[in-house]
């Protein structure tokens, strides 16, 4: 009998061996999403905002599995994933981030810019202010949306998302029905389940 969950890995090094297994044997990013996140790194204060390229490549690959053509980002930073949003949705697709900071939204600007990418728009303001001002006026609803903002704001975020995509009525909503909610950061360095000193994040992490 299986026990009701497997620990991933017996120590670091053999998580370290199978990371870098997995991100050898992944289709990779294209070299402009990779250039811009080694930019990002060796120019911005926060690089750690970013997702990884490795997480990059798995949300590449669902967003295409599930044939989004629609995705809301709340949080966009430089830009980073939302380049990967917008090679998973092709050029016939959309994605719209949204960023609280005018200086982050300009450089992603600037980068879609310097990389061609025209299928996205960003949204400069609070994301809850956004977020409404976006259920009012939506043509169509998105396929997916990403939740990468302020953390103590996700239920927030979660819970507009549900309110603005009422069940079995006809009223435009902003997720279509079977629809994806993708947040990152949810299990948060182990610390949401283990949040105390035998964790060495609790220090690091602010959460
Ligand atoms: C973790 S970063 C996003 C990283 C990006 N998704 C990536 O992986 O490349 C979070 C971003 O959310 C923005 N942010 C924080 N609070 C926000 C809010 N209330 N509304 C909109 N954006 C917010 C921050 O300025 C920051 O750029």
């Amino acid at each position: 009998m299986k026990e009701n969950y497997t620990q991933l890995y017996p120590n670091e090094q053999v998580a370290t061996a199978v990371g870098d297994y997995a991100l050898a044997h992944s289709t990779k990013l294209p070299q402009h999403l990779l250039d811009h996140h080694a930019w990002g790194v060796e120019t911005q204060d926060s690089p750690n905002y970013m997702i990884s390229p490795f997480q990059a490549e798995f949300q590449v690959w669902f967003a295409k599995a599930m044939g989004a053509k629609r995705i809301l980002e709340i949080g966009t930073f430089i830009g980073f994933s939302t380049m990967g949003w917008a090679k998973a949705v092709g050029p016939n697709g959309h994605v719209t981030g949204l960023e609280f900071s005018p200086e982050y939204a300009q450089i992603a600007r600037e980068s879609f810019a310097k990389y061609g990418v025209t299928n996205t728009e960003i949204i400069v303001g609070d994301a809850r202010e956004s977020i409404k001002s976006l259920a009012a006026a939506l043509a169509e609803p998105y396929d997916l949306i990403f939740i990468d903002a302020d953390k103590t704001s996700y239920p927030t975020y979660l819970s507009m998302i549900l309110e603005y995509s009422p069940r079995g009525s006809n009223a435009p909503r902003i997720l279509r029905p079977g629809g994806i909610i993708l947040a990152d950061n949810i299990l948060r360095r182990g610390l949401v389940a283990e949040r105390t000193p035998a964790n060495p994040c609790l220090e690091t992490w602010k959460v």
